[in-house]
């Protein structure tokens, strides 16, 4: 019964799978491949495209079900593990970039205090370092950036999308980024394949991130796929029993492409100060909302 139902489905969809694209495609390998596992009635393992859409972090219900999630091939494990890594890596390439004093000059200074400092690596990339102060803890500050990255796009109308693709552990990620249109749309949206790391020390958060590869997640039609990272993010306490967090964060984007430098030079400090002040307007609406 099963061959001929999907003999039928394919009959009904050839026109149309011929002319799908990008992700139709992936998707439809991936539940062809399904399909054809379970008309040869063989043994249900995760399929490795089921934890490049996020299946993995879901609790299973039944027991039956919970086997299934058990059976996961080494492979997956060692993949996972080259994400933690990668992941620790661009941290601590970031980190050496932030903690090297020399050579950053002032970019924009606002009047609220912060700062945007540029830096040219060899080979003339050249990169931002924003300074300031927020209201809210470190904690607060991981859990909007971290832990609800995918809501980011709901105060941040720079971000048209973000989804979480792998979920290792509480600290890593594998997150898909697509940036909004651009006024006059000068600069194209740009999409972005990431690992994003968390770690903390005593009271300190470093949030990194690193561009990244995932077999199943190719370059989205329509976009030019942009690299971010090493980049990091540095959130301490001030210290002064006010709550607030000292955040720190080093914007290190390759947006490729065929762009002047001077646009993007221009364009990625901007994008920093819009951020944060995003970031701002979402904290205190968040404070305001448990005031009353
Ligand atoms: C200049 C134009 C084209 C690009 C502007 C969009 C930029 C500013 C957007 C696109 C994707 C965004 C990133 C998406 C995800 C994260 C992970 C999070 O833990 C910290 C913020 C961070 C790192 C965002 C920073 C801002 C970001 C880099």
């Amino acid at each position: 019964m099963l061959p001929a139902v999907v003999k039928l489905c394919c009959g009904i969809s050839y026109p149309h799978v011929r002319s799908a694209t990008g992700l139709e495609r992936i998707a439809m390998a991936a539940i062809g491949q399904e399909i054809a596992h379970m008309s040869k009635g063989g043994v249900l393992t995760v399929p490795r495209w089921a934890s490049a859409v996020g299946q993995l972090r879901s609790v299973p219900h039944s027991g039956e079900k919970s086997e299934v999630l058990t059976k996961r091939p080494v492979a997956l494990r060692e993949e996972e593990l080259a994400y933690v890594k990668q992941g620790q890596e661009a941290l601590q390439k970031a980190l050496d970039i932030v903690e090297d004093k020399t050579g950053w000059k002032i970019e924009i200074s606002e009047k609220n205090g912060d700062v945007i400092y540029s830096k040219t690596l060899p080979g003339s990339r050249k990169v931002f370092r924003l300074e300031a102060v927020l209201d809210a803890s470190p904690e607060e500050l991981h859990d909007h950036l971290f832990v609800r990255v995918e809501q980011m796009k709901q105060w941040n109308p720079n971000i048209r999308n973000i989804r979480v693709l792998k979920q290792i552990g509480d600290s890593t990620m594998v997150t898909h980024e697509v940036s909004a249109e651009t006024p006059g749309n000068l600069i194209g949206q740009r999409d972005f394949l990431s690992v994003r790391h968390c770690s903390k020390q005593k009271s300190c958060i470093y949030l990194a991130g690193m561009a990244t590869e995932l077999e199943s997640y190719p370059p989205l039609k329509g976009f030019v796929r942009a690299q971010d990272g090493p980049t990091c993010i540095i959130i301490q306490p001030t210290g002064d029993d006010t709550g607030r967090s000292r955040f720190t964060w080093l914007l290190n984007m390759d947006l490729k492409g065929w762009l002047p430098k001077s646009i993007v030079n221009q364009a990625l400090p901007r994008a920093q100060a819009d951020f944060t002040c995003y970031l701002r307007r979402h904290l205190s609406a968040g404070s305001e909302l448990r005031q009353h």
